[in-house]
């Protein structure tokens, strides 16, 4: 399947012929062909007025056919193969099993978003009926629904090119709930967007959608990321990448004479806690599963383990020798873009450099495009004097605070920023502390998690990623799992109207969905 270098503009291809732009063999540098269009400002304008016109059309289909379009898309992605995986791999430079799970995650999300249209729950339908003789005053016939907000702009993430990118969890969620979506393209895997935007073209035309549901937008620097978070018709906004980028986003969102919110993922460092019967009975293979969450994909997921935690003792030494050792093994791994390797690289050497942060160990040399893993430790005391090394460094670097009280690591906790996820590695003699901590990781972060590693994040209806700023620019919601669905709606309350103008899912009888009706729940 050859690639274009187009945009899509309402689902159609467009292509530009001033200056454009390639992609990059992220293990070797070497430009990637073909040359692909940059948007231009009429470009943002098309787009922006088809999602417009697209709304009132698509938001008010049928949950079935949003369902079948869903699936469609799915079904489209699946058929890519390996076309979409091979590409991907040379963009990005993640290996083929991962890219093959993600690919599977991708349609696997927009499966279960269909899933979500059909049960309805997600309209949170609430009905209460009129009293008219109630006294001292009649009460009126209320009914509420959730409503899509209007179309949305979805930010593509470099780090996971399929399941957070074009045709990914953000994408899903503001589809199922009945948002036309413009997708900004990440410049790093553009050919992989290209061939997922071919994807929901060929859907969009198999289920007879508006067109304008979706665009894919591309062009390196902020101006066109600006433009449409800016545009008057975009009701949200969905990103993961770098807090620079979420916070500047965030601002723009807000200074527009109609605010409107912006979703964003950012950083987190998702800290572990290694509580003393668990480490006393398991250190060295904690140690070494540790290092194997760190470096997977080259630590470049968001919920990296990238702080632990403990109390001084000969097993904390125990683990970090077992640490130290997986550390030493770990081969270089090929990183994203060469500069996510330069960021990571600038982080590392601005620990090394730092007072109180000592380096145990780092991994393997590779070539110029690959990133060492590297592990630093640091006392409490010295973490609590300066508790700025807890920023992100994003790639397979983590920190461990070896803390000599539990009153001192209270105190480091009570120091940190919001996070996606903490993790707790606990035996039964361990619960006293643990239950002392959770009260303190409930409001840190949005997943605590008991003996496992927070990287892979399973797609499911109990999911939460998402947590406290700056883990995300709002700890309310989630952008996996179906619940993701939910910043992209908002409730509408009806007040007497006459049954002829409810919509179907509010009107009295079985609507077939669950109803919460004066206050009982059905179904
Ligand atoms: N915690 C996490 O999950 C992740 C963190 N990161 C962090 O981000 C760094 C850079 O990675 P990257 O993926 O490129 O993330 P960025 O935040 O730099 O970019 C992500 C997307 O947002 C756009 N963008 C960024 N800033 C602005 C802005 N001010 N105005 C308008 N658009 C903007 C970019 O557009 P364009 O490229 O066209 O300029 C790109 O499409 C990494 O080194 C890492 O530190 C990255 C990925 C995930
Ligand atoms: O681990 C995952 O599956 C998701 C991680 C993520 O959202 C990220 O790294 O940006």
């Amino acid at each position: 399947m050859a690639l274009t270098g187009d945009l899509f503009i309402a689902s159609k291809r467009v292509h530009r012929d001033g200056p454009g732009f390639q992609a990059v063999a992220a293990s070797t540098g070497a430009p990637l062909e073909p040359s692909f269009s940059v948007a231009t400002k009429e470009d943002v304008e098309a787009a922006t007025a088809a999602a417009e016109a697209a709304f009132p059309i698509y938001s008010n289909l049928p949950r079935e056919k949003r369902a079948e379009f869903l699936e469609a898309i799915a079904e489209e992605i699946d058929a890519l193969g390996e076309t979409l995986t091979e590409r991907a791999m040379q963009e990005s430079g993640l290996p083929h099993a991962r890219l093959t799970g993600e690919r599977g995650r991708t349609s696997g999300q927009l499966r279960l978003f269909a899933k979500e249209l059909r049960l309805g729950e997600y309209l949170r339908a609430r009905i209460d009926h009129a009293i008219p003789d109630r006294q001292p005053a009649p009460k009126p016939d209320l009914r509420l629904r959730m409503i899509p907000v209007g179309p949305v702009v979805v930010f593509g993430a470099s780090n996971f090119p399929l399941a957070f990118s074009v045709a990914g969890g953000d994408t899903a969620s503001a589809l199922a709930a009945g948002c036309p979506v413009i997708v900004k393209g990440h410049s790093a895997h553009p050919g992989t967007s290209e061939l997922v935007a071919g994807a929901i073209e060929r859907a969009v035309a198999r289920t007879g959608m508006p067109a304008g549901v979706f665009s894919l937008i591309n062009g390196a620097g902020n101006e066109v990321g600006s433009a449409l978070v800016s545009h008057p018709v975009v009701k949200a906004v969905g990103f993961t990448g770098s807090r620079g980028g979420g916070t500047a986003l965030m601002k723009l969102a807000a200074s527009r004479p109609v605010p409107i919110p912006v979703y964003a993922e950012m950083s987190s460092i998702n800290p572990v806690f290694l509580l003393p019967a668990a480490l006393e009975s398991r250190a060295e293979a904690l140690g070494k599963a540790y290092i194997g969450s760190l470096t997977m994909g080259a630590g470049q997921f968001c919920t990296n383990p990238g702080l632990v935690l403990a109390l001084e003792s000969p097993a904390l030494d125990r683990f970090l020798a077992a640490a130290t050792e997986a550390v030493s093994g770990a081969a270089a791994q090929t990183m994203l873009t060469p500069g996510i390797l330069k960021a990571y690289e600038q982080g590392v050497a601005r620990w090394a450099a730092a007072p109180g942060l000592n380096q145990v160990a780092q991994g393997q040399e590779g070539s110029a495009s690959c990133g060492r893993a590297a592990l630093f430790t640091m006392t409490g005391a010295d973490f609590i004097a300066d508790p700025s090394h807890a920023e992100e460094v994003f790639g397979a670097a983590s920190l461990l605070v070896r803390c000599a009280t539990i009153e001192e690591l209270l105190k480091v906790v009570s120091l940190l920023e919001g996070q996606l996820t903490a993790t707790l590695h606990l035996d039964d003699a361990d619960t006293e502390v643990a239950a002392q901590l959770l009260p303190l990781l409930e409001r840190l972060a949005g997943r605590i998690l008991a003996n496992g590693w927070p990287t892979g994040v399973e797609v499911t209806d109990a999911q939460v990623h998402g947590g406290p700023f700056p883990s995300t620019a709002d700890g309310r919601s989630t952008s996996v799992g179906t619940l993701a669905i939910d910043r992209f709606l908002r409730p509408v309350a009806y007040q007497d109207l006459p049954a002829a103008l409810l919509p179907a899912d509010l009107r009295d009888g079985d609507a077939g969905i669950p109803r919460r009706i004066d206050g009982k729940p059905t179904l």
